[in-house]
């Protein structure tokens, strides 16, 4: 086995990160694509040192005209390198970038809880990470939006995800897959700019890399993971602050003015949204979290309008009291 600097790096990064322990069973989504098939090639060359017990999952979401003969590309290298493999083919083709991610997890989580992998294991890399961060600045996230994929995400109590390639970037998983004569399924969708996400790629990278900074994809994920351990920070000091404040559970819940009036107001939003989390049916938006920090220096007696869901936040002296 020839064994690169990439090897090393990997190598390197999941012992730093404590990403996995020996001898844990691991997940591959395989789409077919360079990254992926890096991916897949690093850790089964790793394999005899961590003894991991690892396997191939591929989704089928039917929306290409060669998805079929994608997946069957995927099954025969798992075949030719001895591994099992897992496919799963959406009953009816799915036609959003949205929809496809949000079956595609559900149906990784399914396999994985059922055959007992503690691990799905992803090929995104610094590259998807650059766009991701430029992607959610231009529609205006705060920080949290903008540290653009973690190392790992819970995706159930069992299941974790895990993203070993986030310090590669893409033209490296290229030249890795071939150096190796990897057979890389080109996606013909990436390549159309319809899509906002590949006018990044395309576009907007390359023009950021010949005018402003060759190395802007590293530069922007190094920003995310700089924003990530901020936020990590920021929401358990928020975290702390909400149980100092919050009285009541269930239908009626109350936060003291007095505690909340001297933290920071990064700290104020972020309560807020914690707990607009819990009680509105979709995820808060920038004017909610707002409304409800504003009643922290309101005049008595002061109410929002009913939030999504129904619920009302109202001043009752030193009280917030949301119901
Ligand atoms: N059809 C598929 N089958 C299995 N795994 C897949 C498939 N498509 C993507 N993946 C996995 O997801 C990774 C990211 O792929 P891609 O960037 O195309 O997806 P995405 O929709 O942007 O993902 P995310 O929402 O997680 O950012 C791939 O490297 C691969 O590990």
């Amino acid at each position: 086995m020839v064994w690169t600097p990439l090897h090393a790096k990997i190598h390197r990064t999941i012992k730093s990160r404590h990403l996995f322990k020996h001898q844990e069973r691991l997940l591959v989504a395989v789409s077919g694509g360079q990254d992926s098939l890096c991916l897949i090639k690093l850790l089964l060359d790793l394999q005899p040192k961590w003894s991991w017990y690892i396997s191939i999952a591929h989704c089928d979401h039917r929306w290409r005209d060669d998805s079929q003969a994608n997946a069957y590309h995927v099954e025969n290298l798992a075949k030719n390198w001895g591994v099992d493999f897992y496919l799963e083919t959406a009953k009816e083709p799915v036609n959003s970038e949205a929809a496809a991610r949000g079956w595609r997890y559900q149906i990784l989580n399914a396999i994985a809880q059922k055959y007992n992998y503690q691990y799905i294991v992803t090929g995104h890399t610094a590259s998807d990470r650059a766009e991701t961060l430029l992607y959610n600045l231009m529609r205006g996230t705060g920080a949290d939006g903008l540290q653009a994929l973690t190392w790992q995400r819970p995706l159930s109590e069992k299941v974790t995800l895990v993203r070993p390639l986030l310090e590669i970037t893409r033209q490296q998983t290229g030249q890795f897959c071939q150096d190796f004569q990897l057979h890389i399924w080109e996606d013909s969708t990436n390549q159309n700019v319809k899509y906002a996400r590949n006018r990044i790629r395309q576009e907007l990278i390359p023009y950021l890399q010949t005018n402003f900074n060759p190395k802007v994809e590293s530069a922007l994920a190094q920003t995310a993971e700089l924003l990530q351990a901020d936020v990590e920070y920021l929401e358990q000091a928020a975290q702390q602050l909400r149980e100092a404040a919050t009285m009541g559970s269930g239908d009626v819940l109350k936060l003291n003015r007095q505690i909340l009036k001297p933290a920071p107001i990064t700290l104020q939003r972020r309560v807020m949204r914690q707990i607009l989390l819990e009680i509105l049916p979709d995820a808060p938006n920038f004017e909610h979290i707002q409304k409800l920090t504003a009643l922290i220096i309101a005049p008595n007696r002061s109410q929002t309008d009913p939030f999504p869901g129904g619920a009302i936040a109202q001043i009752q002296g030193d009280w917030i009291i949301i119901k």
